[in-house]
């Protein structure tokens, strides 16, 4: 596959469903922008789970050699992580931090289908770059 220029961002957080969603284009969707992010040579960071678009996501990248950084709280470990995890998880306390945490370590942010979870996070990070918290693309 021919290698697309590296970007200019470093690694880009992802927000989707914990679950897989009803149509099969969400899935494909989940696993293409995974490989988009190897071929840009972009790591991921996202909500940590092994569940549903998450863990197609995160998968993806994984298998194309690029670091994966799953922040999740310590009590949703049960719900959203079933089997093995891929990459590195970074277990915190509660969900603000899970969002603060994931707002640092991105440069950039992604939303794909999802939840009401996948909802609130995007307008969050929309918010928060309205009121000049970040200045990253959304
Ligand atoms: C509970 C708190 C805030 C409101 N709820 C959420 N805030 C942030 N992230 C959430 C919330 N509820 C679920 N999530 C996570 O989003 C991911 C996708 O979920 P979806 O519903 O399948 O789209 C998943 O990892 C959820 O844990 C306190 O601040």
């Amino acid at each position: 596959m021919e290698e697309k220029n590296s970007s200019r961002f470093k690694r880009i957080c992802v927000f989707c469903g914990s679950s897989s969603g009803k149509k099969p284009s969400y899935q494909e969707a989940a696993v293409q922008l995974g490989k988009e992010l190897v071929e840009r040579k972009i790591d991921l960071v996202y909500g940590g789970g092994s569940v549903g678009l998450m863990g197609l996501v995160s998968q993806a990248v994984h298998d194309g050699g690029r670091h994966v950084l799953g922040i999740i709280p310590k009590t949703l470990m049960p719900r959203e992580i079933t089997g093995e995890t891929v990459g590195e998880v970074r277990a915190v306390s509660d969900m603000h931090q899970r969002k603060a945490e994931m707002a640092r370590q991105a440069d950039a942010f992604i939303a794909l289908p999802g939840g009401y979870g996948t909802l609130e996070e995007l307008l969050e990070v929309i918010t928060w770059a309205q009121l000049n918290i970040h200045h990253k693309p959304v």
